[in-house]
């Protein structure tokens, strides 16, 4: 059963919080009108009392009541509260997400100067900021705030960094969407919960800090009054009346539990799904070349730096060519170098890869170097990468629908609606039933073989010469595997695109391919048709072969296995 209401107001502690909030709400507004007299009232026969039915609180040495005074600086305290955590929040936001953004040397020196800055305790930035702005109610909210600007900034710059990681935002990357389009589509959507939760934890700090600053003398001045000044007034008197001291504390522990109690149900209402790693697809540019060669590789060489920061090759000298049409499959033990050498031909491999080729293109487009402007459209259109797992594939915080329309709209300049029409055909045709629902559906709202029909579906969005499908059916079972090979198999019928499909599973492959590059520590070993693998000369294609079980198989016998050379040793396995 589903309510109307947003999932993380359900529930005793959201209906608490939402009443909390309610008659937080009401004091702010209403307390100026209804206690107003009761605060500024002086009476000199009611001077320092203690709490009675007529003063709850007790009275101040002027008899003004203690609790009307409470009640009505509710509205300046969350006020000033409020305004730092604006100041803090925007502040850090801006400098977090704009050093990721940044060049590598920049975005080191930024994030380094977010730690010096955190490196200060904030009540000494605090104090600092008070000296410059002077003690005043603004001068404080502003130090306060400023206070609060490296603690969020290093969230965010954390959060945001975690995203532009995923895979789907370099995708985003390659198909020409620019470093605000990135922050606004990508990076925003996805770090907005854990940031709404870390606001209101920063609001409810900041009342504190607030009523800190006032109590020392630095916040707001007499006769203006707010928690922390009720709380300096009411120490004064603490042992003859101690309701004075401890009613404006109990305010703002009451106020502090209240924004906490918010951020936690806004920040579970805005989370759809856990962000978790790899997404999405790619695509590639244009040129000259050979038109009866889709992809060229030749002695394609890629190093990543090891810990101590020698560069190690893992792709040792690869060549291969993809014609238009073709299905090429490239099977290998893992850590072979298979995506690598994929992700190569996609432009997709991060900054931190040492790319070295003879040649290495598709279409004429040469993908060792940033494509240029008109080459992306191309690539955004022709070239769509299926990556192994189907959750992660797509941005959890984009409908289905919205992520295929991108390429439409970003390269086609498909109007909305037209591209949404597309969307829903495409989701049709690799066999998403109800595709106008699932088009407004989240990815965590689908099954994986869903998914991963959906990513195809994005490659189909634009006109696919190639699909490079990285382990596209290993997270699934095998009924589902078979219907997403299917998909890709009609695809390919319909689009004429050729495909390049990686994975450890010879049989499926040979099933799948027409040709089959047998990969060995970062190296192309073998390559053979598909049809003709019983004839595979390289024993490390053979002993791959044997691998397979088959119905003549002796299942009394142990399984083959591979040893370190490459061929079958007969070793027992249970
Ligand atoms: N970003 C990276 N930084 C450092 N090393 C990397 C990086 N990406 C890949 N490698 C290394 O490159 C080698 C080849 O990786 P690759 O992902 O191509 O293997 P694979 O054959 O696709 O294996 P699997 O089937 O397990 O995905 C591995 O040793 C891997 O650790």
């Amino acid at each position: 059963m589903r309510s109307g209401l947003p999932r993380g107001l359900r529930g005793p502690q959201g209906v608490v919080t939402v009443l909390g909030a309610f008659a937080l709400l009401l004091v702010i507004v209403l307390a100026p009108y209804v206690w107003g007299d009761a605060a500024t009232a002086t009476s000199v026969a009611d001077r320092v009392q203690g709490p009675s039915a007529a003063h709850p609180f007790g009275t101040d040495d002027l008899g003004r009541d203690v609790l009307a005074r409470v009640l009505i600086a509710a509205r300046l305290s969350v006020l000033l509260a409020l305004g730092a955590t604006a100041v803090a929040v925007s502040g850090g936001i801006v400098l977090g997400v704009v050093a990721t953004v940044l060049p590598c040397p920049l975005r080191r020196l930024v994030s380094a100067f977010i730690d010096i800055l955190l490196s200060f305790p904030w009540l000494l930035l605090a104090l600092f900021f008070s000296v410059i702005w002077g003690a005043t109610a603004s001068g404080a909210m502003l130090a306060v705030g400023f206070a609060g600007v490296p603690s969020i900034a290093r969230l965010t710059y954390t959060l945001a960094s975690s995203v532009t990681g995923r895979d789907f935002v370099r995708a985003a990357r390659i198909v020409g969407v620019g470093p605000a389009g990135v922050i606004l589509r990508h990076v925003i959507p996805n770090i907005a919960p854990p940031m709404l939760v870390n606001t209101a934890a920063y609001a409810s700090t900041a009342l504190l800090s607030f009523a800190g600053l006032s109590f020392l003398g630095l916040g707001v001045q007499a006769p203006g009054f707010d928690w922390g000044r009720l709380l300096r007034e009411g120490i004064a008197r603490i042992y003859v009346n101690p309701m004075a001291a401890l009613g404006p504390g109990i305010a703002i522990v009451l106020t502090g539990l209240i924004l906490n109690a918010i951020g936690s149900l806004t920040g579970e209402s805005a989370s759809k799904t856990p962000l978790r790693p790899r997404a999405s697809k790619a695509r590639a540019r244009a040129g000259a070349g050979d038109p009866e060669v889709l992809v060229e590789v030749e002695d394609l060489r890629v190093s990543f730096p090891d810990r101590q920061g020698r560069l190690v090759e893992r792709v040792r000298g690869v060549s291969l060519t993809i014609r238009p049409g073709e299905t090429v499959g490239i099977v290998g033990a893992s850590g072979s170098g298979k995506s690598v050498t994929a992700m190569a031909v996609a432009g997709l491999l991060g900054p931190e890869a040492a790319i070295d080729a003879t040649r290495l293109s598709f279409q004429g487009i040469d993908m060792t170097a940033a494509p240029r402007a008109a080459d992306r459209r191309r690539l955004g259109l022709e070239l769509a990468v299926v990556f192994q797992d189907p959750l992660t594939s797509l941005n959890p915080s984009l409908t289905v629908g919205r992520q295929l329309t991108e390429v439409s709209r970003t390269h086609d300049g498909v109007p909305r609606a037209a591209a949404r029409h597309r969307a829903r055909d495409v989701l049709a045709s690799v066999g998403i039933a109800r595709p106008e629902r699932r088009a407004r559906q989240y990815p965590h709202e689908l099954s994986g073989g869903m998914r991963q029909r959906a990513m195809i579906g994005m490659g189909l969005m634009g006109r696919p010469r190639l699909v490079i499908a990285d382990e596209p059916t290993t997270a699934l079972d095998v009924t589902v595997q078979r219907q997403v090979l299917r998909v890709l198999r009609d695809a390919r019928r319909r689009t004429g695109s050729a495909i390049l499909f990686i994975s450890h599973d010879i049989a499926l492959v040979s099933g799948f391919c027409d040709r089959v590059l047998v990969m060995k520590d970062g190296q192309i070993v073998e390559e053979v048709a598909a049809a003709r693998l019983d004839e595979a000369r390289h024993p490390y294609t053979r002993a791959l072969v044997a691998c397979v079980p088959h119905m003549g198989t002796d299942r009394t016998r142990p399984l083959p296995v591979i040893d370190e050379s490459g061929g079958v040793a007969e070793e027992a396995r249970a």
